[in-house]
């Protein structure tokens, strides 16, 4: 089996400007990625190519074996899981919580038309479950605090059991306790025997679950460093990331930065 993604020399272009220039990633069958970069690096751009939502200007693309530009994407999208603010604003506020998780199996935002069987709603009711939010599942999703409905998003987005995991800031705007038990959540996600590669977007080293196992940094939509955690993520990396002096710090598989004084 080849690489879940496998993007080269890809660029994308938006009214005249370059919001990825030349980047080339590869992600295996496994692995669990973090792209960190600050405001404006291109980490969603980056994403969104990823979950085959847009097409690069140039390069090409690979995801789960197929290129973008000679793929049905249709086919292809119900084989990626993904949460985003985008995707969580199309969920209608009135949804019933389980059939916002339950409509994913065909790919559908909004539960009309499309019937489901019983077996889609054990494994949506399990996924539910699994992400601690069980006891909502008959409230509306508008209804749901912020880290409740984060954690709604992930069970939608495992849904369709997808081969690629893509999950962009799933702890914004969330508190430090919601944010820590979703950590957690993602940990144990990430360390499934049948866990798809994953890759997480993200500001904040803090959000890095313990069992990640690759960092790409982002900055001015080009990488400045991608590959294993360990030889990939440190001071040096991560000050030339977001253009400051930065001291980075790894504890108990967790990581901390600030800025040098
Ligand atoms: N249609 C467009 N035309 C011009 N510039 C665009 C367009 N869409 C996005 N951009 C710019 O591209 C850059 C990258 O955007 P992107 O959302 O990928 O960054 P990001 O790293 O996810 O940022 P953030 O951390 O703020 O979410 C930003 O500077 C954004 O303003």
């Amino acid at each position: 089996m080849g690489p879940v993604l496998e993007l080269t020399d890809i660029t994308v272009v938006r009214d005249g400007t370059k919001l990825l220039d030349g980047v080339s990633w590869r992600v295996e069958e496994g692995d669990r990625w973090v792209i960190l970069g600050p405001n404006g690096a291109g980490k969603t751009t980056l994403l969104q190519v990823a979950a085959a939502r847009i097409h690069p200007t140039s390069g090409v693309a690979t995801i789960l074996g197929e290129t973008l530009g000679r793929v049905d994407v249709f086919e292809l999208r119900p084989r990626i899981g993904m949460t985003s603010a985008a995707v969580a604003e199309r969920i209608p506020r009135g949804e019933r919580v389980l059939d916002v998780v339950v409509s994913a199996s065909y790919a559908v935002l909004g539960r009309w038309r499309e019937k489901y069987d019983d077996v889609d709603y054990e494994r949506a009711e399990r996924l539910l479950a699994w992400l601690g939010v069980a006891e909502h599942r008959d409230r509306t999703f508008g209804t749901l605090s912020e880290g409740e409905r984060k954690r709604v998003q992930i069970a939608r987005a495992l849904m369709s059991d997808p081969e690629l995991l893509l999950l962009d800031e799933p702890a914004a705007g969330l508190d430090l306790g919601a944010r820590e038990a979703l950590v957690h959540t993602l940990d144990e996600i990430a360390r499934a025997e049948d866990a798809p590669a994953t890759v997480l977007v993200t500001h904040h080293v803090e959000e890095i679950p313990p069992s990640f196992t690759h960092a790409l940094l982002l900055r001015g939509g080009s990488v400045v460093a991608a590959g294993p955690m360990a030889q990939t993520l440190n001071s040096r990396s991560l000050s030339e990331t977001f253009g400051m002096p930065l001291a980075l710090v790894r504890s108990a598989g967790r990581w901390t930065a600030r800025a040098k004084p």
